[in-house]
């Protein structure tokens, strides 16, 4: 989205950025060597783990993650390094329920960037296929495995298909152009040289020239800036400057006739272009773990490609995310919503398409309805939109963010803030910030919201397990746990605990890598990768015991386990 100048703010000079000293977790204060405590030898695999006492902090400060100074022990359980960090800085009460994405961009594609975002509390990374090209897109992804990898974080890759959206050329090559008040512009549909004569702009539909009218307004980006059709010339159309604004590359376009969208033809357009195709394809060979559809129309292309992706991607399974951003997602809002795996409710086109003053309640819809049928909603576009430009952000984006927190979103995504903008990690601080204090406001008012769960299964088995998780998200408030265990095979009934949105943390134990990436987008989820076993028993007693011996857990603390393989629900004291 583009961003707008702001006259009004005093930009605060920049602080020198050191980058080095972001790479690392700071020390938690209370952060001492402990002394060795004696674990009960429960099982074979626990059975060495009082010989992994807490890591002391090394001379120069920085904490050593945990998994690197105890690989052997590390090898039977595993938690995102960030999370750790933040479990043994706070305690369970105060780890962070909403989810964090980023989108990557120049800003942030480098291996230290990328470190620092998931440092900051990144769960999931967004690459968006509308920009660059694919050797960029194949680093990024594989940085953040290596990343994954080498420091112990579970960062989920999430790819944004480009979708057949009209946009303008990239503006051969210029960062960006300012078109001013009663200039005459051409929008062209000529093939594109790199470099086009000024003030002309390449439209990527073909069909463009012949769509529009004379007296057609033309939205660039939502109306970031405006234009009037004054004249067609065969390919070329002249458009008169109605509202000045600044040009981004492939800025996204509307044709607006008598105060609405016009949308027939473009509505005509595959959902899921011949390149979205080669860009699915790539995201499946390069194990993505998202794919995030753009301009959904239906349930139809959701369904189409969860049934490729299963026969092109043996076995590995990857979510659909449906992006919520025209008039005709909304007409088809439910049955979309039931098809995908999640939703990103995309208020950049959205607002482009519908009155903006229509976008907060759709949102609220969009969000309930998801909770309802237990998909994870990712809020996107304009929540820090300052901050590109600027190192704090506008009291009504704060009020923004801390909406969508208070409605329970799932999770909150970073657009050009993270992708070009000069304060990535800021605007990434000011999400994780503001989430936690609202979270903290809404426990402390026991504001146990009203919200009536429907039933969402569909198999009686499945029921069993609904029923469970509702009742054990309410002894969990009624009896203040300190967290939910669930131990779940393909994260099922992970996702049924997230949607009651307990009072206290839900650790989700899985065996599978994919799975535990996946759980990271939804809310109050913290994943676990464990290994295999069928033994409810020894999975509780392995689990406190590596828990105990990484000082994320203590005697005492009262937890709730529930296992998707005996439909069981007890609650104990860790031992
Ligand atoms: N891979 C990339 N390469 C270059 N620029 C990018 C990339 N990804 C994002 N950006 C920049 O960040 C801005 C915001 O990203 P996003 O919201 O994902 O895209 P858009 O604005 O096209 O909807 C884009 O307009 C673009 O300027
Ligand atoms: C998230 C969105 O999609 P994109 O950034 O790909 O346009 C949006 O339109 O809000
Ligand atoms: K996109
Ligand atoms: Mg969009």
């Amino acid at each position: 989205m583009a961003t707008t100048a702001r006259s009004l703010h005093l930009p605060t000079p920049p602080k020198p950025s050191n980058p080095s000293s972001h790479h690392r977790l700071p020390v938690p204060s209370h952060f001492r060597p402990r002394p060795q405590r004696l674990v009960r030898r429960l099982t074979a695999s626990s059975s060495d783990l009082t010989s992994f006492p807490d890591p002391a902090p090394t001379p120069n400060g920085v904490y050593v993650p945990w998994a690197a100074a105890h690989p052997a022990a590390a090898a039977a359980i595993d938690v995102d390094a960030a999370t750790e960090a933040e479990l043994r800085e706070n305690g369970f009460r105060s780890t962070r329920r909403t989810k964090l994405v980023c989108t990557i961009g120049p800003a942030t594609c480098g291996a230290a960037e990328l470190e620092a975002l998931a440092v900051g509390g990144m769960n999931v990374a967004r690459v968006n296929m509308c920009h660059g090209d694919r050797e960029w897109h194949r680093g990024v992804i594989r940085a953040v495995r290596r990343l994954n990898d080498e420091k112990g974080f579970a960062v989920a890759v999430m790819m944004d298909t480009e979708g057949s959206e009209i946009h303008m050329g990239d503006l051969g090559g210029a960062p960006s152009a300012k078109a001013e008040d009663g200039e005459v512009w051409t929008f062209s549909v000529r093939s594109s040289d790199t470099s086009l004569p000024d003030r002309i702009i390449h439209v990527n539909y073909d069909g463009f020239a012949e769509d529009v009218k004379a007296g057609d307004e033309l939205f660039v980006d939502g109306g970031m800036a405006r234009f009037e059709v004054i004249e067609k010339l065969g390919p070329d159309v002249k458009c008169r400057c109605t509202d000045p604004g600044l040009l981004l590359p492939r800025a996204n376009l509307t044709i607006w006739r008598d105060g609405s969208v016009v949308r027939e033809r473009n509505a005509m357009l595959p959902t899921i272009s011949s390149k979205d195709w080669i860009d699915i394809d790539f995201g499946i060979a390069e194990g993505v773990d998202f794919i995030a559809v753009s301009f959904v129309k239906s349930a139809e292309v959701i369904n189409h490609l969860k049934s490729y992706i299963t026969a092109r991607s043996r076995g590995s399974d990857i979510g659909v995310i449906a992006k919520i951003e025209s008039i005709d997602a909304l007409k088809n809002l439910e049955e979309i919503i039931r098809a995908s795996d999640g939703v990103i409710v995309a208020r950049g086109d959205l607002g482009a398409q519908i009155p903006l003053e229509q976008v907060p309640s759709i949102q609220q819809k969009i969000v309930r309805m998801c909770r309802q049928l237990n998909k994870p909603v990712i809020v996107a576009s304009q929540l820090l939109e300052s901050m590109i430009e600027y190192p704090t952000p506008t009291r009504a984006e704060v009020a923004d963010v801390s909406e969508a927190v208070r409605q329970r979103a799932d999770a909150l995504m970073l657009s050009g803030e993270s992708a070009m903008g000069r304060y990535p990690e800021k605007a990434l601080g000011v999400l994780r910030s503001v989430s936690l204090r609202i979270e903290k406001w809404w426990r402390e008012e026991k504001r146990h919201e009203a919200l009536e769960l429907q039933d969402v299964s569909s198999s009686f088995s499945d029921k069993i397990s609904e029923e469970i998780c509702n009742s054990a998200a309410k002894m969990a408030n009624n009896l203040g746990v300190d967290a939910v265990f669930v131990y779940t095979k393909d994260g099922h009934m992970a996702s049924l605990l997230s949607r009651c949105r307990p009072d206290c943390p839900i650790f989700a134990f899985t065996s599978s890598t994919s799975v535990r990436r996946r759980l990271n987008l939804q809310w109050g989820l913290i994943p676990f990768w464990l290994s295999d076993s069928d033994d409810m028993e020894s999975n509780l007693n392995r689990t406190f015991s590596l828990l105990k011996a990484r000082g994320m857990v203590q005697s005492g603390d009262l937890v709730i386990a529930l296992s998707d393989m005996l439909q069981s629900i007890q609650v104990m004291n860790v031992p």
